[in-house]
């Protein structure tokens, strides 16, 4: 099945209210949204009549029996059942509106979420998003598909005192007596709940957290035998939503009797008033069975207008959520004419500057010039900048002072998907998805044949372990498939890299886990592979810097010492003491 495009968009007009925003999502449903209300308007007046036929009913045939009993009991079975067909297709096309409003509302916050920079991710955490692109969605899409049907039921109940006002003037107001404070106390009892509901809606939230961290980071839970301590905290999380569950049940147990014993009330009025009225001749028998019926039928619109009103809330703060996604416009996006051009690797970082969106400075008036086909290893202390380089060079982030070239060309002016193309980036830490092997060398180029991809492999020297594996390529691995080392991983992610044959490579300690005779061999391949491609390799490790014809040091964000590794470290005292910390950490 082919996926269809959102049909609609979010108003991008900040000022206006967030349902206004929404409505042309609404709107774009609209044929099958007022179906589904029409039919239920009609559904909702067929069993405003039932009651009224069977007041005539009890009068004429039973009563006065100047009629036949079967007409009406035929009657009322027919709009019974024409009353459930109606209903049928009214849910059917309101349940339609509101998944396809939900399908939108995710297409749209997604397809955002995908062209969002990195410094979007830095800021929002990954459980919060989660919530935002699920529950978020959902609470807007009801409030946005169900809200008009429950209007449409409210309305009903005007329909339906008319119809009582026609037959009987002082009963129908003593029917419907009850029906503003059911309203009111259903109104009064969402209020109540609120904020308790949406405590516990936070509050499963940072369970939540808790679970997924536990997940996670099982192996250094059962590392430091802190099993208890993870216990205690989620029992503590455990117990904050048991209170707030408790709570709601106090809240719900006061305001609950009076809700649902308020129509009995109502019973009981009708009786008393419309007994009265018979005795006295004022009025018929069926006229009190079916007032009483119409009582029983309205209430459940009146509590309805609680349901709308939570409802609304939290739609309300759902949406602010969503906007605060769709509202963060991305700063790194094409320019007005991009250049698509292919990129031969001439790379300049001139008197570049920048630091990261929450204000952590990273480069600090950085030279570097690379030519095409170097390859050149970036050594320095942790949080010198080194892997900020690669960043700035596929452009997920823009600097902040100087700028990044490639051939000339600013990197702001190439195409994004050109530029990424061309700088393929290898990070230390790759991610696999839950895919087989071949589909996760081949994520970019999901053309790729079956030998191409093994030839990206053997030059990533991952063919061999992958061929060990009873299904080969074809295994899946990620979180539901096979758990590879760290540095199988890494060799799938160089694989991948390969696969596209980029100009410009980045390796940002990409063999940091791969042993150092793999690490020789994979070198020497990409070596051939590679001829006339410029390499960037961040290293941690001296056998790395032996395969790079050139180092550069970095300190603060700065280069500070440029040269082969022997030059280096004959002349600059700095090299030698980074390369001490190397030797350290090996041993
Ligand atoms: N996403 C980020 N948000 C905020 N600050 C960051 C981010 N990534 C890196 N930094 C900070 O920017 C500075 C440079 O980081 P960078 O990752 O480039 O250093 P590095 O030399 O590669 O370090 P390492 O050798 O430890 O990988 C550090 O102070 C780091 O804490």
């Amino acid at each position: 099945m082919s996926r269809r495009a959102p049909k609609a968009s979010i108003d991008p007009d900040t000022r206006k209210t967030w349902l206004r925003r929404a409505l042309p999502l609404v709107e774009a449903h609209r044929v099958v949204l007022a179906a589904s209300l029409l039919l239920s308007f009609a559904g909702l007046v067929v069993q405003v009549q039932i009651p009224n036929l069977l007041r005539i009913g009890i009068d004429k045939a039973i009563v006065d029996r100047t009629a036949q009993l079967s007409t009406y009991v035929w009657w009322i079975a027919g709009l019974a059942l024409l009353q459930g067909l109606i209903n049928y297709l009214a849910r059917l096309y309101l349940l339609r509106t509101a998944y396809e409003i939900e399908y939108d509302l995710r297409n749209i916050v997604y397809s955002h979420l995908v062209r969002m920079p990195f410094g979007f991710f830095d800021r929002v955490q990954s459980g919060e998003l989660m919530s935002r692109s699920s529950s978020d969605i959902r609470a807007v899409q009801m409030y946005l598909s169900f809200g008009p049907s429950i209007l449409v039921q409210c309305l009903i109940a005007v329909v339906a005192f008319g119809l009582m006002l026609s037959i009987d003037v002082p009963l129908a107001i003593v029917a419907m007596a009850t029906m503003p404070v059911i309203g009111f106390l259903g109104v009064g009892m969402r209020k109540a709940i609120f904020p308790i509901s949406w405590l516990i809606q936070a509050r499963l939230a940072g369970m939540a957290t808790i679970v997924d961290e536990n997940i996670q980071g099982v192996r250094i839970v059962k590392a430091f035998a802190a099993e208890g301590r993870q216990l205690r905290s989620l029992g503590e999380s455990a117990d904050k939503i048991r209170w707030a569950y408790l709570q709601d049940a106090r809240i719900r147990s006061r305001w609950t009797p009076v809700l649902d014993n308020l129509p009995r009330l109502g019973l009981a009025l009708v009786l008393l008033v419309g007994g009265i009225m018979v005795i006295r001749g004022g009025t018929t028998v069926g006229t009190i069975v079916a007032f009483n019926s119409y009582v029983l039928m309205l209430q459940p619109p009146f509590r309805l207008l609680g349901m709308m009103i939570m409802l609304g809330q939290r739609a309300s703060a759902s949406a602010r959520r969503i906007y605060e996604i769709l509202d963060t416009p991305s700063d790194i996006v094409d320019g007005p004419e991009p250049l698509d051009v292919p990129l031969k690797g001439d790379v300049r970082f001139e008197g570049v500057r920048f630091a990261y969106p929450n204000g952590t400075p990273a480069l600090d008036g950085l030279d570097l010039h690379i030519r095409p086909g170097e390859t050149v290893a970036v050594v320095g202390a942790t949080g010198s900048g080194k892997s900020t380089l690669g960043r700035l060079l596929g452009r997920f982030y823009d600097v902040t002072e100087g700028s990044v070239t490639i051939d000339g060309h600013d990197v702001r002016e190439l195409r994004l998907a050109s530029l990424r193309e061309q700088v393929g980036i290898v990070p230390d830490e790759p991610f696999l998805f839950s895919l087989s092997i071949h589909d996760n060398i081949a994520y970019g180029r999901p053309g790729a044949t079956r030998d191409e991809v093994i030839e990206a492999a053997r030059a990533a020297g991952a063919d061999d372990f992958v061929r060990k594996l009873p299904e080969g390529y074809d295994a899946v691995v990620g979180e539901r498939g096979y758990t590879l080392s760290g540095g199988q991983r890494q060799r799938l992610a160089i694989a991948r890299a390969l696969l596209v044959n980029p100009p410009i490579l980045v390796l940002d300690d990409a063999t940091s886990a791969v042993d150092v005779t793999v690490e020789q061999a994979i070198h020497e391949s990409l070596a051939q592979r590679m001829a006339g491609r410029t390499t960037l390799i961040v290293a941690h490790r001296l056998s790395t810097i032996g395969l790079a014809e050139r180092v550069v040091l970095m300190e603060g964000g700065r280069v500070i010492a440029d040269g082969t590794h022997e030059s280096l470290l004959a002349t600059e005292p700095r090299y030698a003491r980074v390369l001490a910390v190397f030797e350290k950490t090996e041993a």
